[in-house]
């Protein structure tokens, strides 16, 4: 009689304490394997010193951890990034696991706008320091500003493309955050397209609150470009509202597809 009550309280601790412990181990795994991925991308990288190209290095030496993980990557809407001049790309941010979708997806000649604590991420900083990632002042609004008009300028003259993730933190909410307008000040100062990204929800396989990190299956939508030519700052409120509701529409749609479905038309 004890032994059956004890196996009732025992085994759902056991299985609730195993789920939270796997998560622990995948997510120390996660970060130590990118610090020693680092470690090896650096004498790599610094032959060319601080240079947009290396970005390629990180990439392609990232691309294998969704394999790792068991984490199936689908992209539709490729054609979207066939433009040869520079654009912003705006996606929302789930969780450090975005840099899988990113990596999978991402464009020739792109860096992303990154806060700038993660310079001092170690290995990882520096690797990211030499693959010409711009870091931002999250707590100094003008050099933030100062910093991203300066890329407005970059993104012309060396053709360079930038990444933002326009929430401007991590959100496990389910939904997006209100939008920041520093992306779209940067789109429409340098008068390039802005190009919306939409990772879907990870809730069926990852949660940082219920500490659930299991295999699964995230779609990646790249939406079609939105032009900026002939707008000024005073239409940035309104280009950043259009360009939100655009990824919303996406992320709900996602968000009640049945995995594995696919919806005509959308590839
Ligand atoms: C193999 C080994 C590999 C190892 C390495 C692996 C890593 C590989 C690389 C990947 C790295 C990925 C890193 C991802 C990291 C992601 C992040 O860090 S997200 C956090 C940082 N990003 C952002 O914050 C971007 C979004 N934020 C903004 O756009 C903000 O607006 C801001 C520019 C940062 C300023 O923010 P804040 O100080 O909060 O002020 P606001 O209220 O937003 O703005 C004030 C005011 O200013 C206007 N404004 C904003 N930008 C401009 C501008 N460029 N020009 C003119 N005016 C601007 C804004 O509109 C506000 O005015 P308003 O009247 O209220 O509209
Ligand atoms: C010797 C120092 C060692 C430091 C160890 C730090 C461990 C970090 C290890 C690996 C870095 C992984 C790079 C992941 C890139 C994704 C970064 C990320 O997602 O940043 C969060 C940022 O967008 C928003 O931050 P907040 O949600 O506002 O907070």
């Amino acid at each position: 009689m004890w032994l059956l009550v004890i196996c009732l309280v025992a085994f759902p601790l056991l299985y609730e304490w195993s789920i939270t412990f796997k998560y622990f181990c995948k997510m120390a795994f996660y970060n130590g394997w990118i610090l020693t991925l680092a470690i090896l991308a650096i004498p790599i990288c610094a032959v060319r010193g601080r240079n947009v190209e290396n970005m390629k290095v990180l990439r392609f030496m990232l691309l294998h951890i969704k394999y790792l993980y068991g984490i199936k990557i689908e992209v539709r809407g490729w054609e979207n990034f066939n433009i040869k001049e520079p654009y912003v790309v705006v996606s929302n941010h789930q969780s450090s696991l975005d840099l899988l979708g990113m990596m999978e997806i991402l464009p020739g000649r792109c860096v992303p706008i990154a806060k700038r604590e993660l310079m001092y991420a170690g290995t990882a900083g520096l690797a990211c320091w030499l693959a010409g990632v711009i870091f931002i002042n999250r707590k100094k609004t003008d050099d933030a500003i100062s910093v991203m008009s300066e890329a407005a300028e970059t993104m012309l003259k060396e053709d360079v493309r930038v990444w933002v993730f326009p929430e401007g933190t991590r959100n496990h909410s389910g939904s997006l955050l209100p939008f920041k307008r520093g992306a779209f000040h940067l789109a429409v100062q340098a008068q390039v397209p802005v190009i919306p990204v939409v990772m879907s929800s990870y809730k069926d396989f990852y949660s940082k609150k219920d500490r659930k990190f299991a295999t699964g299956k995230c779609t990646v939508r790249i939406l079609p470009g939105v032009p900026t030519l002939g707008l000024s700052p005073d239409d940035v409120p309104d280009l950043t509202d259009r360009v939100r509701g655009l990824m919303l529409d996406a992320f709900s749609q996602m968000s009640t597809e049945r995995p594995g479905k696919e919806p005509g038309g959308i590839h």
